[in-house]
């Protein structure tokens, strides 16, 4: 992987418009190359930093109609639960902007977090199967356009947590966890070998919460100590960091 770009801005406001127009310019780009733009979200703050996307001039610039949406984890309750991330990311970004809702992928409800996962995972290698989506030639994992990926204080990134077992996975596309040490217990997850199959990863992280951990990633002892999960996003294609003030204020 090429080293990782680090871009980082004065203020949250403008984390959020470089976000915009950093995914502007990659839906552009990708619905030129093959008609369609597969993003992943992430829950947590990061939906509301894509809120410029929902105003003017982005909202107008963008080809809704050849955007997929799949989440990188989510917890395991009814959709409308206000746990959910299907939720929130319905509520504060999907409800303002016109992608068609056959091109939104959320989990299948009243499953069990173990078979929420393994109907996920069936769902993701019939889009590939079906040309939706495109396989990395180098994994065979499913090879996403975009995965915009948020971090935990502790340095989390999707339901993949330190001292948890699901962050060694290495054949399973999404797995799942009963006992996340951030609630709800249940959810399932991508995994490292989905997650680095992606085209581009954004990791935005904003707060000075997530200070210490950036530290850690990003700081000059990042290899003196055994990896955050964070420092495991490594993809094959491109990763961006999205930083304000308060999150570098430890580096
Ligand atoms: O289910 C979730 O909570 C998220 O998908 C999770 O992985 C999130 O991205 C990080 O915990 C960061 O969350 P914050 O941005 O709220 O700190």
């Amino acid at each position: 992987m090429a080293p990782p770009t680090i871009q980082k801005f004065e203020s949250e406001e403008q984390v959020a418009v470089a976000l915009a127009i950093y995914i502007l310019h990659l839906s552009a780009k990708f619905i030129a190359a093959n008609g369609s733009f597969s993003v992943v979200l992430s829950g947590g703050t990061l939906i509301d930093t894509l809120r410029k996307l929902t105003e003017p001039p982005y909202v107008n610039s963008i080809d809704w109609s050849k955007w997929l949406i799949f989440f990188l984890d989510e917890r395991v309750v009814p959709l409308d639960h206000p746990d959910s991330n299907y939720k929130l990311a319905y509520d504060g970004f999907l409800s303002k902007v016109p992608i068609p809702k056959s091109n939104i992928y959320p989990i299948k409800e009243k499953l069990s977090p173990e078979e929420a996962a393994a109907e996920y995972e069936q769902r993701l290698k019939h889009l590939v199967a079906n040309n939706t989506l495109k396989t990395s030639p180098t994994t065979g994992f499913a090879k996403f356009d975009l995965m915009l990926v948020g971090m935990g204080p502790e340095g989390h990134v999707a339901s993949l947590f330190c001292w948890h077992f699901q962050r060694f996975e290495k054949k399973k596309w999404v797995t799942y966890i009963t006992d996340s040490p951030k609630p709800p217990p249940n959810r399932i997850t991508f995994t490292f070998p989905l997650i680095n199959s992606a085209s581009e990863i954004a990791m935005v992280v904003t707060g000075e919460d997530a200070a210490d951990a950036v530290k850690v990633a990003l700081g000059k002892h990042a290899y003196d100590y055994y990896p955050l999960p964070v420092q495991k996003v490594s993809p094959e294609g491109s990763l961006t960091w999205f930083l304000d003030k308060e999150a570098t204020s430890e580096l």
